[in-house]
C-alpha cells in the first residue's frame, strides 16, 4: 500500500503504478480515497475510488472486491488522475499543517485546500493530460484532500514542525511511532520535476512546501505564496 511518486534517473516522474507495471508486466489499477486508516479499521462509513484502465473489462470485478456497506467504491477509467490525487494531496496537507502551526484558522486552511486543488489539477493537466475533471470530485479528489488536511499525519507533523522548531525527522519520530509522512518526499519530487520543466512558479503551494521542508524558506512565507497565487491574477 503506498502513495507517492517515483523519480526517474533522468529527472522525470514515474507513477508507482507504472513502476509496478514495468517490473511485474501486469495491468495495475489504483485505489485511493478519504480513508484515514484508523477510521477504516473501525468500519466507519467512507467512500473510495478505484482508477483503472479498462472499466468495461475490469470495473465490476474490482468493485466487487472492495465494495461493502461501509466502504463504498466508485470505479473510474482515469487511473493516472486517481493516483496523482492520492500523491499530491499529501503535499497540500503539509501546507495546511504549516498554516495550522502558524496559528491561522479555517478560512486560511480552506484557501490552502482550494489553491492546492487547483495546483493538483494543473499538475495532472501538464504532465498527464487527458484527465477527466469529474475525477477530482470523486473520493480520491476533494474528499481525500479535505480529510488529509484536517486529520492526516502530514498535517500533524507539519504543524508540529512549525510550532516546535524541531526538524521534520524529529517530529516524525516523536509523533508517528515509526510511520512516515509522504508529503515532504513527494513535494521534493514534484519540485524537481517542475524545476526541470521551468514551471515551479506555476505551483507556488507545491514549491513552498518543498522549500520549507528543505529549510530554504520560512514557514511564514507560505502566506505570501497564497496571497500572490496565480489563481488570483
Ligand atoms: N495510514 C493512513 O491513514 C493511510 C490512508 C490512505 C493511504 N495511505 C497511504 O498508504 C501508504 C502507507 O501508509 P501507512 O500508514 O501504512 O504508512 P507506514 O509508515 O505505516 O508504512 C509505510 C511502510 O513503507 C516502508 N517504506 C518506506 N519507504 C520505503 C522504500 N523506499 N522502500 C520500501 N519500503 C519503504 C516503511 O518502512 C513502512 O513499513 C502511504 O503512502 C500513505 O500515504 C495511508
Ligand atoms: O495520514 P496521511 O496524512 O498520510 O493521510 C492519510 C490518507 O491519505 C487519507 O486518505
Amino acid at each position: 500500500m503506498l502513495q507517492g511518486l517515483s523519480m526517474e534517473k533522468l529527472g522525470g516522474l514515474k507513477l508507482i503504478s507504472e513502476e509496478i507495471k514495468d517490473i511485474l508486466k501486469i495491468e495495475v489499477s489504483v485505489l485511493m480515497g478519504a480513508n484515514l486508516a484508523p477510521e477504516v479499521a473501525n468500519d466507519n462509513f467512507c467512500e473510495a475510488t478505484i482508477g483503472c484502465k479498462r472499466k468495461a473489462q475490469d470495473g465490476a470485478l474490482l468493485k466487487k472486491l472492495f465494495h461493502t456497506e461501509n466502504f463504498r467504491i466508485n470505479v473510474v477509467e482515469d487511473a493516472h488522475t486517481v493516483e496523482l490525487c492520492g500523491a499530491l494531496k499529501n503535499v497540500v496537507a503539509c501546507a495546511a499543517g504549516f498554516t495550522d502551526g502558524l496559528g491561522y484558522g479555517d478560512n486560511t486552511k480552506a484557501a490552502v485546500i482550494r489553491l492546492g486543488l487547483m495546483e493538483m489539477r494543473k499538475f495532472v493537466d501538464v504532465y498527464y493530460s487527458g484527465s477527466n475533471l469529474q475525477t477530482f470530485f470523486e473520493s480520491c479528489g476533494i474528499a481525500d484532500l479535505i480529510t488529509t488536511c484536517y486529520g492526516g499525519r502530514n498535517r500533524k507533523v507539519c504543524e508540529a514542525f512549525v510550532k516546535s522548531g524541531k526538524t521534520l525527522e524529529e517530529v516524525e519520530k516523536e509523533l508517528l511511532n515509526g510511520q512516515s509522512a509522504q508529503g515532504p518526499p513527494t513535494a521534493k519530487e514534484v519540485y524537481l520535476m517542475n524545476k526541470k520543466s521551468g514551471k515551479d512558479d506555476q505551483f507556488p503551494v507545491f514549491t513552498a512546501v518543498h522549500l520549507i521542508c528543505a529549510g530554504e524558506m520560512k514557514p511564514a512565507q507560505l502566506v505570501d505564496c497564497l496571497r500572490n497565487h496565480p489563481e488570483h491574477l
